[in-house]
């Protein structure tokens, strides 16, 4: 698979029947072909084995299935949520199963920051070259937009030249060391405490009950920055995380590996997770079921993480019925952290699009706070730098089933910066220090995978 190119495979593919061409107009135009795989395709590997402007990934959860997008055949942006549904439904009428990737701003209604500004507050691609690994079975597709009616012929043409243009971009990728040279926090730690001392004040008065509050680490790299190590060693560690990469041009992409679903949807069954409520793992197995323990005896962990869960069992009332949850505050245990997490389940109801759903859920009190309006505005007011797509939700769709994730322990890589983020859920109990290494543990999620350890890349 790796090694044929995407001439040959399109020569596989099968136009979709009858909905080639929009007879009456523009429209995509979808090849698709689909095989079982006797040896499992590295699909992560294929991807980065391209250097184009675009690329999509997204793995679920453990790996259990994976999806990359190459090129960008469409794209679906702008402020408004119901124009980009209504483009949506209008593309899937036709072609059910291509599939969007992309997400939205943590407030897709507040100005973004300049390194932001290409992402905007909602960004969905409809990439050229589709590829997804369901077990073994793979699905390629290629699609073509175009906004005057071609014959079939025409459309074919037109998708070999851009075929043409992502072949030339195939190399192989050096799996080289990053070295970063300098590391900037925003906000510095005396910042951070100060922060951390105004929440407790607000929690107190009770003005808030809860507020996540980020903070956000830039490395800057000698040389331009380039995603393939990262990704692999964020792909290497098989734990419950889904690992997402969201790359729109040569020097910028939104990439990530996290633990928490805000909506999985395969047909009209929905599922959301609460997740919250930290703790390393340990060294051995003994130290491990001892944080396990704090966790689930700490009163501020257990109250961090129903906040979470209440919100999300009220929200899923809101729009789907037959709810379960299950598991029930049980520990998710992850490659450096375990959390407390409990899986809200149900059936949504109609009359609700993926986009429509999304806003229901986002924030939880997971990223921004309870109650919701309050901690919202309090972030803005404290946080010295925007959040842009940290902690948003993150992921796929098609006209079937969609799978977004929560778009923490994630990074923006821009030109040879990469702006590291992390958060912490803040209760009454808090403490900054405490909290501030929790945000360091969150973040060696990111800061491991780019090679960068702690004594090392100062300059
Ligand atoms: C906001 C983050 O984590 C959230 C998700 C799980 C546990 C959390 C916590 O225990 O504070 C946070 O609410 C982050 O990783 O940036």
């Amino acid at each position: 698979m790796l090694s044929y190119d995407l001439m040959t495979l399109l020569d596989k593919s099968a136009v979709e029947p009858s909905m080639a061409l929009d007879e009456n107009g523009p429209g995509l135009t979808r090849w698709t072909y689909s095989w079982q795989a006797s040896e499992p395709v590295p699909v992560l590997q294929w991807l980065t084995g391209f250097k184009t402007a675009e690329q999509f990934y997204f793995s679920g959860k453990s790996g259990g299935y994976e999806a990359a997008g190459l090129g960008q055949a469409m794209v679906i942006s702008g402020d408004s949520q119901e124009k980009a549904a209504a483009a949506l439904s209008s593309l899937w009428a036709r072609h059910p199963q291509a599939m969007a990737f992309g997400g939205t701003a943590f407030e897709p209604d507040q100005k973004l920051s300049l390194e932001w500004t290409d992402f905007g507050p909602l960004r969905f691609t409809i990439p050229v070259v589709e590829l997804r690994r369901n077990g073994s079975t793979m699905e390629l597709a290629f699609n073509h937009f175009s906004d005057q009616n071609l014959t079939g012929a025409e459309a074919k043409a037109a998708l070999q030249d851009k075929i043409r243009d992502l072949e030339a971009t195939r190399t192989k990728s050096e799996h080289s060391e990053e070295t970063w040279c300098s590391r900037e926090q925003i906000p510095s730690r005396k910042g951070w405490n100060a922060m951390i001392l105004n929440a407790l004040d607000k929690i107190k008065s009770g003005v808030i009950n809860k507020v996540v509050l980020s903070r956000k680490m830039i490395l800057t790299a000698r040389e331009s920055w380039d995603a393939a190590p990262i990704l692999a060693r964020l792909a290497e560690v098989k734990d419950d995380s889904f690992v997402f990469f969201y790359k729109i041009a040569a020097d910028k992409a939104f990439f990530g590996r996290t633990p928490e679903r805000l909506l999985k949807l395969e047909g009209r069954s929905i599922s959301v997770d609460a997740i919250a409520g930290t703790r390393p793992r340990g060294r051995d197995a003994g130290e491990d079921l001892e944080f396990e323990k704090e966790l689930l005896d700490s009163p501020k962990e257990m109250e961090e993480h129903r906040i979470v869960s209440r919100y999300v069992e009220e929200q899923m009332d809101k729009i789907a019925r037959g709810l379960q949850t299950e598991p029930r505050e049980s520990i998710l245990k992850l490659g450096a952290l375990q959390h407390i997490f409990t899986q809200h389940c149900g059936e949504l109801r109609n009359g609700h699009n993926v986009l429509d759903t999304l806003a229901c859920f986002h924030p939880t009190p997971a990223v921004g706070g309870h109650p919701a309006r309050e901690a919202r505005s309090l972030i803005l007011e404290w946080e010295p730098h925007r959040r842009g797509w940290y902690a948003g939700p993150i992921g796929w769709m098609t006209g079937e089933g969609a799978e977004f994730a929560v778009g923490i322990r994630s990074a923006l890589a821009e030109g040879n910066r990469l702006h590291v983020f992390a958060g912490a859920g803040i209760v009454e109990e808090s403490d900054p220090d405490s909290e501030w290494l929790e945000t360091e543990n969150k973040m060696q999620t990111i800061t491991r995978a780019s090679g960068l350890s702690p004594q090392k890349g100062e300059c």
